[in-house]
């Protein structure tokens, strides 16, 4: 795979082959554990999905030595600084992030990298985890160097574990959730592609049980959605919520509320070219798929992983009755009072 020269726009990112071979990624997550381990120990433990262990910290479950983990948290909120133009997409895993990330960054850099020379469009070479790094990635190796703006981040940080900085900032936020059941398969597939392999295979019954009991990583699944979505209503022209549904049953409307939100609204005469759905095309689950079907993000991460089958409802092909209804009612009792449907 060809990786274009990296250019004021696109973000150094570490999550390069090259730069993982630079930098080592291992070492970097070995040394920020290092600074934390003391932390770890006395937190609260349980088994991972990725590795052997999953760590309350401030109310959610968090892997230990990841990518998007314990230590990249604490360190994040440690050292994170952020910016007043900075635009952050904020997501549970499985739950639409790659998407998010592919269609924000199309519309933002959407003069510099025209959806009218496709060809050499960074989502048509590189994945979309490429194009924004996350916060907690930052902490590992700092990725904007040229003084870009906006810079465009994404986090699966709870609302409320979010470094202070960013919380003060007032900068924009936007949150996609998606309906837990299709998460819980989305995750379960993901789990079984990446994790530690002396873990074995997880059965579908022991990822329901462990995501019933809220033990997903930054979960529970319901405190981590309710976070921003009361964050929302509070501050509504600072955090957007959206669910994958919605986008998925309504992309082109959505996508233009997202470029009015961020900053970025479609003109009249984009709209009679066509760019909001040159956008929506570039960005799709079948044109991505196939970007992606070779080549990896970085160390330990295929590019094709994130792309499964992109579909609402799986779930009836995973879940029995009785999870399905154990599911619901969970939803309902977490979500009540609350205008969230999927
Ligand atoms: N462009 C696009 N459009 C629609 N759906 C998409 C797209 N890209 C990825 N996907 C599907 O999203 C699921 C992966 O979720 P995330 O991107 O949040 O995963 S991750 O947190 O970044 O690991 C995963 O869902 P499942 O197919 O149900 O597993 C992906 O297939």
């Amino acid at each position: 795979m060809s990786v274009p020269s990296t250019s004021d726009m696109v973000p150094i990112s570490f999550f390069t082959q090259q730069s993982v071979e630079d930098h080592g990624l291992e070492k970097a997550l070995t040394l920020l554990y290092n600074r934390y381990k003391d932390r770890l120990t006395s937190l609260p433990k349980e088994k991972g999905w990725f590795t052997e262990t999953l760590y309350l910290y401030q109310g959610f479950w968090l892997e230990s030595e990841r990518v998007t983990s314990a230590v990249t948290v604490m360190a994040s909120q440690d050292g994170f600084q952020a910016q007043p133009t900075d635009i952050y997409l904020a997501t549970l895993q499985k739950s639409g992030t790659t998407w998010i990330k592919a269609l924000a960054f199309a519309i933002v850099n959407r003069t510099t990298y025209k959806t009218n020379s496709l060809s050499t469009h960074p989502l048509q070479i590189m994945n979309p985890h490429r194009c924004v790094p996350f916060v907690e990635t930052e902490a590992l190796f700092p990725t904007y160097v040229n003084g870009h703006s906006p810079r465009l981040f994404s986090t699966h940080m709870p609302y409320t574990s979010l470094p202070q900085s960013i919380l003060d900032s007032r900068c924009r936020v936007v949150y996609t959730c998606r309906n837990p059941k299709d998460v819980l398969v989305s995750l379960f597939h993901y789990a079984n592609r990446l994790r530690d392999k002396s873990l074995g295979l997880m059965t579908f019954k022991e990822a329901f049980e462990m995501f019933r009991k809220g033990l997903i990583p930054f979960g529970p699944y319901w405190d981590h959605v309710k976070g921003y979505y009361m964050a929302a209503l509070e501050r509504p022209s600072e955090i957007l919520f959206l669910t994958y549904e919605d986008m998925q049953k309504d992309t082109v409307n959505n996508v233009k509320r997202l470029a009015e939100f961020l900053g970025y609204p479609f003109t009249e005469e984009e709209a009679a070219e066509g760019e909001v759905h040159k956008i929506v095309k570039l960005c799709s689950f079948e044109t991505l798929k196939e970007v992606n079907k070779h080549g990896m993000v970085g160390a330990g991460f295929p590019n094709d992983v994130f792309f499964r089958n992109g579909k609402i409802g799986d779930w009836t092909n995973h879940l029995t009755n009785e999870m399905s209804q154990i599911l619901d009612q969970l939803t309902k009792e977490k979500f009540d009072g609350l205008d969230i449907s999927f």
